[in-house]
């Protein structure tokens, strides 16, 4: 008989961004959401981020003892202050990410966390969904399927998580997620990072706040035509991204003025949202924006200006942006759990629905 129990669950997410991790618990029966609970932060410290910064692009079983506590570190931390919950999602750190090559690593070892925190811990989300064909990436939409339910929207909508990297979420509520034309995704492009790495090579600072330099300055048409002349924009979804994988792009801002190469940055950031919603099923009604970039005025007010749809924070229909992604691995957990596939060949590009992940007991 199908498991339909409501439990309770927590999820973290430690994002591209190299921010912090966030936390939050959620009640579903890994189908729909029952409540929301509370979420916690838990940002790293400057030291703990230049060890994960300085594990970028490496892959596992090469020396990364330190970079591992930090995250097991201010896991164990944040997750102690939240629950109590019967399972744990773990995303863990994302250091490398090659879907067709040497796969993706993110770098957490869920065991462990099972035996500090004494509840079973579901993790490893992502290398399954690539043994089966598909991109490892993103995860999140059947989580975006059940908010759009959750939030009683009727017509299709699109979900657009800015991080590090922007993902982009097409939901039909009208389907569920495992039939055909509910969901479509993929990462849409470089988002917060590079605008990120600019502010930290020219300030010292780590992020551009409310997105202030990048509304005072002026885009450059030229840097935007190379970038917008990238095979990825051209590429079918779905598809998905490293951190990195845009090294030309900060590389070609480097002569331009401090306002003028945020500007660029935001405006390359809101391109590849809008090629992207070119390639939805249908034009969704509504823009629905996660993530830290909804604090971003520049990426906020360039996206609305080029989308056929009002473009609003996902607040406006009650969700909380700051915690979506954590919130996400608190629901795919109980999917692991309960055998339900958290990826279909129209999100990740797999050869069928995958639910993935494992699960370790304490
Ligand atoms: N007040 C703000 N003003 C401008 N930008 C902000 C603000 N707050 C957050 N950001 C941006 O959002 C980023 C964090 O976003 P978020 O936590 O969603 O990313 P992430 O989870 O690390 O990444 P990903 O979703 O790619 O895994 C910050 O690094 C910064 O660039
Ligand atoms: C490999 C990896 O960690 N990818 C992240 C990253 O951050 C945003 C984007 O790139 C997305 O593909 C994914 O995260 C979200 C949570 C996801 O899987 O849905």
């Amino acid at each position: 008989m199908r498991d339909e129990r409501i439990i309770t669950a927590m999820g973290t997410m430690s994002g591209t961004s190299l921010d912090g991790v966030d936390a939050a618990i959620l009640r579903t029966d890994g189908r729909r959401i029952d409540v929301f609970g509370e979420g916690a932060y838990r940002p790293y410290s400057e030291v703990e981020r230049a060890t994960l910064r300085a594990a970028l692009g490496r892959w596992p079983g090469t020396g990364l003892n330190d970079a591992a506590r930090v995250v097991l570190d201010a896991h164990t931390e944040v997750m102690n202050r939240l629950g109590p919950a019967e399972i744990c999602g773990f995303h863990g750190q994302t250091l490398a990410h090659d879907p067709r090559g040497q796969g993706t690593h993110q770098l957490g070892d869920g065991e462990e966390l099972a035996a500090r925190l004494g509840l079973p811990v579901a993790w490893d989300f992502r290398s399954e969904d690539i043994r089966q064909g598909g991109e490892g990436a993103p995860l999140a939409p059947v989580f975006h399927h059940a908010c759009a339910i959750w939030a009683g929207v009727s017509e299709p909508v699109a979900f657009l998580n800015l991080g590090g990297v922007g993902n982009l979420t097409y939901v039909n509520p009208t389907f569920e997620p495992e039939n055909a034309g509910a969901l479509l995704a993929f990462d849409t492009g470089p988002a917060n990072a590079p605008l990120n790495d600019l502010m930290q090579s020219r300030f010292g600072r780590d992020i551009d706040v409310g997105g202030a330099l990048s509304a005072s300055g002026v885009t450059d048409a030229e840097v935007m035509a190379a970038f917008a002349a990238h095979p990825y924009f051209r590429r079918p979804p779905p598809k998905s991204l490293d951190r990195d994988d845009f090294p030309s792009l900060l590389a070609a801002v480097e002569g331009l003025g401090d306002a003028d190469a945020a500007a660029t940055l935001a405006a390359a950031a809101v391109h590849g949202v809008i090629v992207g919603l070119k390639a939805c099923p249908s034009a969704p009604t509504r823009l629905l924006v996660t993530g830290g970039g909804r604090h971003n005025a520049a990426l906020m007010a360039g996206l609305s200006a080029g989308a056929d749809c009002p473009v609003e924070p996902v607040e406006a229909i009650g969700l909380d942006g700051d915690l979506l992604e954590a919130q996400a691995f608190a629901f795919l957990a109980v999917r692991v759990l309960r055998g339900l596939p958290n990826s279909f060949p129209s999100t990740t590009g797999a050869r069928h629905p995958v639910s993935g992940g494992r699960i370790s007991s304490p």
